[in-house]
């Protein structure tokens, strides 16, 4: 069997490793990044995630035909697909290996695509596989054609009059949101009675009512029973219901990707949920081998796998400095309509740390660019430290949240104190202007 030695392999082509592998090229040291499928160059957010959910998002929200979204955003991610690949594949120093890695050794690998076999060895590996979906036992589901994954519900051509969704988390939340804006029927259904549990239940409560408004339905607490054809049969409060469907979205979770990877054969350690265990350095327990992204547990996002690459670069070529334990609070976003983001602290956080806060809030109908989108449901929540009067966290309900929540990510980071963003000059009219109102004496909740 041909053996292929590198100094660096890339084992997934995530967004932390393409990152570090073209950083790697232009340093022209020799790297493979190893892929499993074509259909994957650049990684999942681009391929089957983020981007072509929030392409069809865009479009829902535009009033688009679903089925024309469709095909526009398949054409569009074609040619990301077609970029990534060549943004590495171009590099000299890089040796791209279509195949499914398997560990033989801690630093050997062996790549199998069809029949054709290669070991390939390292000197540096970084495992960058990512996770994937997270299927409930219920009988049923597996091997019905209807039955999707949000990989395949992002593939479909046409448009589902009826969707039913198990989970009420991200991804549920998001496709709900853009399948009643298609127009589709959506009823979602979770085991578990709190709705957005995390979140503080003024806000979680104001985006549930905003979603039924505009018609999902949501089924909470359910005992799943089975999924006959198109069908999904429940219980709930005693009684068996069901719900019939055309398409039925299983958004239960996803899990890090370590099965089958023959981790039994080396010295990397595995967690009780599969996540394979790192430092405060990215470092797995074998020397010479890290791991980037979704697959070592944690916050499941593709800018969280970014920021593993930047503490990789600085840990072997910088001053050493960054560590997982210094990023602080990470912003999200769930692409909702409006948008709803948070980063820090909200107050069950902060009341189950015992942490004194000052609390501000301001609904979103204060702010007259939110009117002007016609979008004035929603909630801006912000706390402070009592003491040094920064922000300890903000939860922002509201159109365009998810471009605003990053300018209060960088408030906290920085330690600016709240009083700055209220007398900061914001251009008008605009969402953001509505910091200087939420953080007005004014608004201060006693
Ligand atoms: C529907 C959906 C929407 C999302 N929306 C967002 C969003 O808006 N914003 C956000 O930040 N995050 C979002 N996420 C999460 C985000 O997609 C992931 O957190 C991110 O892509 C993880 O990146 P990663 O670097 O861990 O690896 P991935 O990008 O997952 O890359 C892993 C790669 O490894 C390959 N691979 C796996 N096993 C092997 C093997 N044995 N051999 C070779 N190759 C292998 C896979 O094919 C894949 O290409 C979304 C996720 C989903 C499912
Ligand atoms: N905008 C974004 O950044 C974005 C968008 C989509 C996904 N993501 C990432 O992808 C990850 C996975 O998303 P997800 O929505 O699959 O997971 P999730 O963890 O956000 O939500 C899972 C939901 O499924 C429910 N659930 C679990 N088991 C169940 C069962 N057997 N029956 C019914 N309900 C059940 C849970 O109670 C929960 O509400 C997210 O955690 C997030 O990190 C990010």
């Amino acid at each position: 069997m041909e053996k292929m030695n590198f100094k660096n392999v890339i084992v997934g082509w995530g967004k932390g490793g393409k990152t570090l592998a073209k950083f790697l090229a232009e340093r022209g040291e020799s790297v493979a990044v190893i892929e499993a499928s074509p259909k994957m160059y650049g990684g999942t957010c681009i391929n089957i995630a983020c981007i072509p959910s929030k392409y069809l998002i865009v479009r829902s929200e535009r009033g688009m035909d679903f089925a024309d979204a469709a095909a526009q955003k398949a054409t569009f991610i074609a040619g990301l697909n077609h970029k990534n690949y060549h943004n590495l594949a171009d590099e000299e120093s890089v040796t791209v290996i279509n195949g499914r890695a398997r560990f033989v050794a801690n630093h050997e690998l062996e790549v199998t695509a069809g029949t054709d076999k290669v070991r390939v060895v390292a000197e540096r590996l970084f495992i960058n596989t990512g996770a994937k979906p997270v299927l409930p036992e219920l009988l049923g589901l597996v091997g019905n054609p209807d039955v999707l994954t949000s990989t395949e519900l992002l593939d479909l051509k046409e448009q589902p009059k009826k969707l039913a969704i198990i989970g009420a988390g991200y991804i549920s939340l998001e496709f709900a949101s853009m399948f009643v804006d298609y127009g589709s029927e959506v009823a979602v259904f979770d085991v578990r009675e709190e709705f957005l549990a995390r979140e503080d239940r003024d806000l979680a409560d104001r985006v549930k009512s905003d979603l039924e408004a505009r018609g999902v339905s949501f089924h909470a607490p359910v005992e799943l029973q089975e999924i006959r054809e198109k069908t999904l049969f429940y219980k709930q409060n005693d009684a068996t219901h069901h719900f019939k469907f055309d398409k039925l979205l299983v958004a239960t979770g996803r899990k890090a990707n370590t099965e089958n990877l023959g981790l039994e054969n080396t010295s990397i350690q595995l967690n009780t949920r599969g996540e394979i265990i790192v430092n405060d350095i990215l470092e797995t327990t074998a020397a010479q081998v890290w791991a980037i992204g979704d697959v070592h547990g944690g916050a499941q996002f593709t800018y969280t796998s970014l920021d593993d690459f930047r503490i990789l670069k600085n840990q072997l070529y910088g001053d050493k400095s960054r560590r997982l334990s210094d990023r602080g609070a990470v912003p999200t976003s769930v692409f909702i309509r409006p948008t709803l983001s948070s980063v820090g602290l909200n107050e069950q956080a902060a009341q189950a740390l015992d942490k004194p806060y000052r609390l501000f809030k301001l609904a979103t109908s204060a702010i007259v660019k939110a009117n002007v989108l016609g979008e004035p449901q929603g909630l801006l929540k912000a706390l402070v430290d009592p003491e040094t009067d920064e922000i300890l966290g903000a939860m922002i309900y509201a159109s365009e949240s998810h471009e605003l929540i990053n300018l209060l990510s960088l408030a906290i980071k920085a330690k600016i104190p709240y009083g700055m963003i209220r007398d900061q000059i914001f251009t008008h009219p605009t969402i953001s202007e509505g910091l200087n109102d939420l953080f007005a004496d004014a608004n201060e909740v006693k």
